[in-house]
């Protein structure tokens, strides 16, 4: 059974998606302080949230069953990502869903701006006729800038340029031919400070962007320039914000969301040239559906041990290529936890090799799941796909792709390498069509096994009756032989044997098959 708790008004339309697994709980408790949550947090298996609460640190670092943290909207800088990443916890998000209703709460703040609609609705509500006091100015001719031009800020464009204004954007990853397509100016952010009417932020808050718009981009920017923030808080200096306001650098601002939420007392509500409302820009209908049904479909397929669509703090793989890719997960796992297996020392590299048709697909999931499989041995079911790189780098242990065409013969191929201070080992798999997966090769020797099962693997010497001498061993201890392997480097020389039981062998029995003088070394797996 999976717990859920509920810690922010999400909408019912989405709820309904996880309402009707028998498997899964749900508690609505929003509007938790920060050390409720931390009290409550422990049995939960998934937290869903939008940005009003806090998920720190101390909360999930007492969150002992969390798998999952759901935010039904855009912005994830309400959530500690580093401590959920560590924690082994994938946190989730809805991209997509309110991208429309906050391009077009930013456009109505532009418009309420430039007609000064909140100021002469709170005078007439207030019984004032004052006309002249409220004359405005056109939007049309003049230039919006636009920083951060992602999926809001790409929007915000169009419905500018349908306004007939001019755009000038900035944006890491624009062009120039993005832009000319985009019928827009292509600018650094300085020309977006120095040519604007109207100044709107889009960024993510991040270490990056927080006071990206600051004392110095104000004195960069045109008198009576319009400044509009319907992102995050954080990313205007609100200080230098409120400065400019005063001295009349800046005509008016509008604002959707400032550093501390909730900000009713703010100083900035105090001057007639500022409209804001209270974080409202994804609160429509249908901003509110489309976010939740998104995330708690994502959390609903990670409890159920499937992909889900919109990690955060992992990549996310597309689902054509996810098909491609997904059979490889468990070979990739299985030749993890036996690698392991062979070196009693710490290891040091790990070098993953790709080659056949492997050689042509998104890896990186492939590795997280290879190296999940290495560390669980020794961190145990803490390691998952979330955290398995970031704990190898704990560990100093240094992973390497690579893509070969060494194929031997396969299909498709994956070796992984280990290296530590006594040696190098590896093993290598394949899938083979609609047999499953396959162990093909364990250090320069040749097998065929199925990565599955209790696993004894032997090193012994080429002679004759070995073979009968472990077998006579393995039945006066009752062990039942399934399947076995032998291959040999040269005929007398060094030889490998794998086994597969039908049960866990006892330390004591490893003992036995040690003693017989032709086995140099025994090791049991259990995949
Ligand atoms: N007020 C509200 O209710 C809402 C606020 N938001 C906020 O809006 C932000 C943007 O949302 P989306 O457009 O969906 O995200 P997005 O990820 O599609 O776009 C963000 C863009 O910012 C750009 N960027 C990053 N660093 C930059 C920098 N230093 N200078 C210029 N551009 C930079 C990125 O390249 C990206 O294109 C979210 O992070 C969220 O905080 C989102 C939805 C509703
Ligand atoms: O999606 C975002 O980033 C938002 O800022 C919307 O926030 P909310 O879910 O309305 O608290």
């Amino acid at each position: 059974m999976f717990h859920i708790l509920i810690a922010d008004p999400i909408s019912d339309e989405g709820l309904d998606v996880l309402v009707d697994n028998e498997n899964i709980t749900l508690t609505k408790d929003t509007g938790l302080t920060p050390e409720e949550l931390e009290n409550r947090i422990a049995t939960f298996d998934a937290l869903l949230v939008r940005s009003q609460t806090k998920v720190t640190r101390s909360i999930i670092e007492k969150a002992k069953n969390l798998k999952i943290i759901g935010r039904a909207g855009v912005g994830v800088d309400n959530i500690d990502l580093d401590a959920a990443t560590e924690n082994g916890i994938i946190v989730v998000n809805a991209p997509n869903g309110n991208t429309n209703s906050a391009a077009e709460h930013t456009m109505a703040m532009i418009m309420s701006l430039s007609r000064k609609i909140p100021q002469a609705h709170s005078g007439l509500k207030n019984h004032k006729w004052e006309r002249s006091k409220y004359v405005g100015v056109e939007v049309k001719n003049k230039t919006l800038g636009i920083v951060g031009l992602g999926r809001i800020g790409t929007e915000v464009a169009y419905r500018a340029k349908g306004q007939r204004m001019n755009v000038i954007a900035y944006d890491p990853f624009l062009t120039e031919e993005k832009a000319e397509k985009m019928g827009i100016e292509y600018g650094e952010l300085e020309d977006v400070l120095n040519k604007a009417d109207y100044i709107t932020v889009h960024t993510p808050l991040m270490k990056e962007t927080r006071h990206m718009i600051s004392v110095d981009a104000f004195r960069q920017m045109k008198d009576g320039v319009h400044i509009i923030n319907c992102a995050r808080g954080g990313i205007i200096d609100e200080e230098a914000l409120y400065d400019a306001l005063v001295s009349g650098k800046v005509a008016g601002a509008a604002i959707d969301v400032l550093e501390e939420e909730p900000f009713q007392d703010h100083k900035l509500l105090e001057l007639s040239q500022v409209v804001a409302t209270p974080h409202l820009g994804a609160s429509t209908v249908e901003a509110q559906e489309n976010v939740a049904i998104d995330v708690c479909h994502d959390v609903q397929k990670h409890l159920t041990g499937d992909l889900v669509k919109n990690p955060v703090n992992m990549p996310s793989v597309p689902s054509d290529v996810l098909s491609q890719i997904e059979p490889y997960f468990h070979l990739a796992e299985k030749l993890g936890m036996f690698l392991i297996r062979l070196t009693e020392d710490v290891p040091e590299e790990v070098n993953i090799y790709y080659s056949g048709e492997l050689a042509d697909v998104k890896i990186a999931p492939i590795t997280r799941n290879a190296v999940k499989g290495l560390l669980q041995r020794h961190l145990g079911s803490h390691v998952n796909d979330v955290n398995a790189l970031y704990l190898a780098g704990k560990k100093d242990i240094t992973i390497h792709e690579n893509r070969t065409s060494t194929t031997e013969g396969f299909t498709n191929l994956m070796t992984i390498e280990l290296k530590s201070k006594s040696g190098t080992r590896s093993v290598s798999g394949t899938l083979l069509n609609g047999l499953g997966a396959r162990i093909v090769r364990v250090d320069h020797y040749s097998v065929d096994m199925m990565p599955h099962g209790h696993i004894v693997m032997i090193h012994h010497q080429d002679l004759p009756g070995v073979i009968g001498k472990m077998g006579s061993l393995l039945a006066e201890h009752h062990i039942n032989i399934a399947t076995m392997q032998v291959d040999r480097s040269d005929i007398g020389g060094d030889a490998i044997m794998i086994l597969t039981i039908d049960k866990n062998p006892e330390q004591k029995e490893l003992e036995a098959l040690k003693e017989l003088e032709e086995i140099s070394d025994v090791t049991a797996v259990d995949l």
